[in-house]
């Protein structure tokens, strides 16, 4: 339930308003400019009308004839002011939504670059529904009150000059407009009290319901294959009916004061041509400025409202401040240095007495190998043993506690940014793809040409299947790929971090789905390459490929050697290789 206004509340969004006026000073200033004509023009068309009635309507009843020339003034001095007003609803709605578009986009772009700076260690804290929250609909929330705040402004503006346009005309007339527009606008803000939190939360179950959708839809494979089709739709039913009956409850308090507003400035007309008759057989008013106040009631009614409408999105609004400014605020980003790496040769990595651990404990302790450049390393350990938390710090997507990487003798906390990603690739363990082209997939935006694509395809042994595709490279390969098997994704994933050409390679089990005898050639070809390799594999004969293995266990580099020194010396690791092979060959005689 989001929080109801209170003082404290009212402050805070106040001071987030305050934010969005000295952000977008210029829009903020046109759009409450342009409110103000329209608050002028509004009691001006009233006045107009009353003088008009007085001055040439009247008259033609009395007369039983129209002069033509007060006629044609009459409708010329309406219409002027209708143009007037016209323009400034025009110019309000324009600039408020310049404003509050402006400053969406902005803060949209400031949260989603702060993704980008945050290190993974704060991303594995932030599940991605909230991130995609912060991003979208906590932005949006933020800046709700921008698009009627404009108006709101311009609506103390309009009732000052109404009160003032009252006040000359007569002043127990103007009493009754003291008494009408307090209670409108009371009412609203009653209105909005019981509304904001049920429509709150009638938005917070539509959201509800579009992810258990999309989890149904994600997990779709699951929930046919387990028979849940029921049971999820269950699941799905019983949000829908919170959702129907949240809007239900919002709709009630819709109609019960949807009516009470409209009719309490009617209330108002009927007093005032009460207390105006009064007044009109009393001789103090004419009947031109009864039709002036009785006109000013009506026009009135609908911009009060508007009030309402900012205090009704504060409480939102801040909220979702509180949410984004925690992003933005958050610490944690990596903090680069200066140091650039001029080499195009492959690179050498040292690994001195590295220290990682999560909240739950350290995963790495005191880990030292290095990669010679041009060299073939692979990482090989039990499930769970600390090999991808490793290759998350090759490449620096966290810092160690304790601890160097060096690449090419440069501390990588030493680098400026981009240079580490520059010369250094990570295939991670789960493969992603855009619902983009093969190309697309591959170069990501880089301008990279055709030929090199298929250099980089042709090294991840995936230019046999992609030349074979309805429209090759051109040929879109779905929502994350869903076109492609398992290793067709994995072999197109590995050719986007060779088309960057990097110096270091780091695959993380990053062609488990390939068979053997594919990933074989793919390590084969990568050793011509300019690129230092360190793969974490499971294979014998991928292993066997490598100059060097580093077994790991339980986060300590138990040795270092070559493939055959380890198993001669090694009695965990001679376990550890035969028994990953004996899985594979039982997994590949279950499925052949
Ligand atoms: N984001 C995380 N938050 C907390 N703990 C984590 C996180 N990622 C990994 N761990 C823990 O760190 C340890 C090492 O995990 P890691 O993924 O590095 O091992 P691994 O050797 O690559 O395993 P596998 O072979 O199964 O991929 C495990 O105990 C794991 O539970």
């Amino acid at each position: 339930m989001p929080e109801r206004i209170n003082p404290q509340i009212l402050r805070a969004g106040f001071r987030v308003l305050g934010v969005a006026v000295r952000t977008e000073p210029l829009m903020f200033g046109l759009s409450v400019a342009a409110s103000a004509v329209y608050g002028v023009t509004t009691v001006a068309s009233a006045w107009v009308l009353g003088r008009v009635t007085q001055e040439v309507i009247l008259p033609a009843f009395d007369s039983g004839d129209a002069e033509a020339g007060a006629l044609a003034a009459g409708a010329a001095a309406i219409l002027g002011v209708a143009v007037f007003k016209a323009l400034g609803v025009a110019g309000r709605r324009f600039f408020a939504g310049l404003m509050q578009y402006n400053l969406q986009a902005e803060y949209r772009r400031a949260v989603t670059r702060q993704y980008l700076r945050l290190p993974l260690s704060w991303h594995h804290r932030h599940p991605t529904g909230q991130l995609l929250s912060n991003a979208s609909a906590d932005v949006e929330a933020v800046w709700a009150p921008i698009a009627p705040l404009p108006m709101a402004v311009g609506v103390v503006f309009m009732l000052v000059i109404a009160a003032v346009a009252m006040l000359l005309v007569d002043l127990p007339l103007a009493a009754v407009g003291f008494l009408i527009f307090p209670a409108v606008f009371g009412l609203n803000v009653v209105y909005q009290r019981l509304l904001g939190p049920r429509a709150a939360l009638a938005q917070q179950l539509k959201a509800e319901v579009s992810e258990v959708a999309h989890e149904s839809f994600e997990g779709g494979l699951v929930v046919k294959t387990l028979g849940r089709e029921d049971a999820e739709t269950e699941r799905f039913a019983e949000r829908a009916h919170r959702l129907r009956d949240a809007n239900i409850a919002v709709g009630r308090i819709r109609g019960l004061f949807d009516p009470m507003l409209e009719a309490l400035p009617g209330l108002g007309v009927l007093a005032v041509l009460w207390v105006g008759s009064i007044r009109l057989d009393a001789g103090a008013i004419e009947s031109g400025d009864l039709v002036q106040v009785c006109y000013l009631f009506t026009l009135l009614a609908w911009p009060i409202r508007a009030l309402g409408w900012v205090l009704a999105e504060l409480p939102r609004s801040v909220v979702g401040w509180e949410r984004v400014r925690a992003v933005l605020d958050a610490d944690g980003s990596l903090p680069f240095g200066t140091s650039t790496l001029d080499s195009n040769e492959a690179a050498s990595v040292e690994v001195g007495n590295l220290r990682f651990g999560y909240e739950a404990g350290e995963v790495l302790s005191d880990v030292s190998f290095t990669v010679r450049p041009g060299s073939t390393v692979a990482i090989v350990g039990p499930t769970g043993s600390g090999k991808s938390t490793l290759t998350s710090l090759l490449v620096r997507l966290v810092d160690p506690a304790g601890g160097t990487v060096l690449l090419d003798g440069v501390d990588v906390r030493e680098l400026g940014p981009g240079a580490v990603s520059g010369a250094a690739a990570l295939v991670p363990q789960e493969t992603f793809l855009f619902d983009d082209s093969v190309r697309g997939n591959v170069v990501l935006g880089s301008p990279v040409p055709d030929e090199e694509v298929w250099a980089a395809l042709r090294l991840a042994q995936a230019d046999g299947f992609v030349a074979a595709l309805p429209e090759g490279l051109d040929t879109r390969i779905g929502e994350r790929g869903t076109t492609l098997s398992g290793g067709q994704r994995q072999r197109l994933a590995l050719a986007r971090a060779l088309a960057r050409r990097p110096r270091l390679l780091v695959l993380d089990d990053s062609t488990s789905s390939v068979d053997p005898q594919v990933e074989a050639r793919i390590l084969h070809g990568l050793r011509e390459t300019a690129a230092s390799v360190v793969v974490v594999a499971y294979r014998k004969a991928t292993i066997s490929l490598a100059d060097e293995v580093v077994y790991l266990d339980r986060g300590r580099v138990q040795d270092v050697g070559t493939h055959r020194e380890l198993l001669d010396r090694s009695d965990g690791y001679r376990d550890l290789v035969n028994a990953y092979d004996d899985e594979i060959a039982i997994e590949e005689d279950v499925t052949a």
